[in-house]
């Protein structure tokens, strides 16, 4: 992946946070003994804006990702996205909010086997009861690079291919708020650029809210913020930075 310098958007949007984490808590409790995955995370990411977490290996940054995202709940605290607070719903309710609202990119790329890509990327909206127009799902494969494998199933696909189709199907039902957890991993360089372009172009243009959980420096300079965790806190958070500064910052935490 090449350092090219990502663009930002001007101004930040007004309104209430597209999410919203007060104060979330996250002990993991087995035989071993109790771990504080967080301790204390309280923060606002703005509607349309475009957040990079990074932190050491084990500084909580999936579980934060997971809880944001009410995959998890956390052990004490508040989690509101797009003004309803995860923790009155019940599984139902958040499955519902999550297929309307949120959109998942992760490396477990859950693509379902028996599904051609194209019924892959369609299915989020078939679950919301919307009918996918082929229009539709033919510019998401377009936007990742993929026309021409429609009718292909997921392992007929290489690693990249697979995470590719991932992302078209979170971009297809145009969640408010993206969830990303180290969408480039399995991608090369000019894919990785291309995955990370349409993140900050939702951002950007379509007012959408991404999260992304990620080691890569290059990877985080396309966010407009790098937020660092350090043993579950919030441990600062470098604006507009370059991948050397990210890079500089993470060693220091490293250190
Ligand atoms: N299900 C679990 N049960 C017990 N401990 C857990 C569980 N999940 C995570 N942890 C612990 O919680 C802490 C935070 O883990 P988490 O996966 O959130 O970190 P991370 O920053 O995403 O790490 P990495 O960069 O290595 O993926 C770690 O100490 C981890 O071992």
């Amino acid at each position: 992946m090449t350092a090219t310098a990502p663009t930002y958007p001007s101004t930040a949007p007004a309104g209430p946070p597209a999410l919203l984490l007060d104060s979330i808590t996250k002990t993991y409790r087995s035989k071993a003994g109790a771990v504080d995955a967080l301790r204390g995370v309280t923060y606002h990411f703005a509607r349309g804006s475009f957040t990079a977490v990074m932190g050491p290996s084990g500084s909580g940054k999936s579980t934060l990702l997971q809880c944001a995202a009410g995959l998890d709940h956390p052990t004490t605290g508040t989690v509101v996205l797009n003004g309803v607070t995860l923790l009155g719903l019940n599984e139902v309710e958040l499955t519902k909010l999550r297929r309307a609202e949120m959109g998942f990119v992760f490396q477990a790329y859950n693509l379902l086997p028996s599904l051609t890509v194209y019924d892959n990327v369609a299915l989020p909206l078939r679950l919301t009861g919307r009918r996918p127009a082929r229009n539709d799902v033919q510019r998401v494969l377009e936007q990742v690079g993929l026309e021409g494998k429609a009718k292909r199933r997921p392992a007929e696909l290489s690693g990249g291919q697979q995470q590719r189709v991932a992302i078209a199907r979170a971009l297809i039902t145009r969640p408010s708020v993206f969830f990303a957890d180290e969408p480039t991993g399995a991608l090369d360089s000019g894919t990785s650029r291309q995955i990370l372009g349409l993140l900050r172009e939702a951002t950007d243009r379509a007012g959408q809210t991404v999260v992304m959980v990620t080691h890569d420096p290059v990877a985080a300079a396309y966010a407009e913020r790098v937020l660092f965790l350090s043993d579950g806190l919030l441990a600062g958070h470098l604006d507009r930075a370059t991948p050397a500064q990210i890079a500089a910052a993470m060693s220091d935490l490293e250190g």
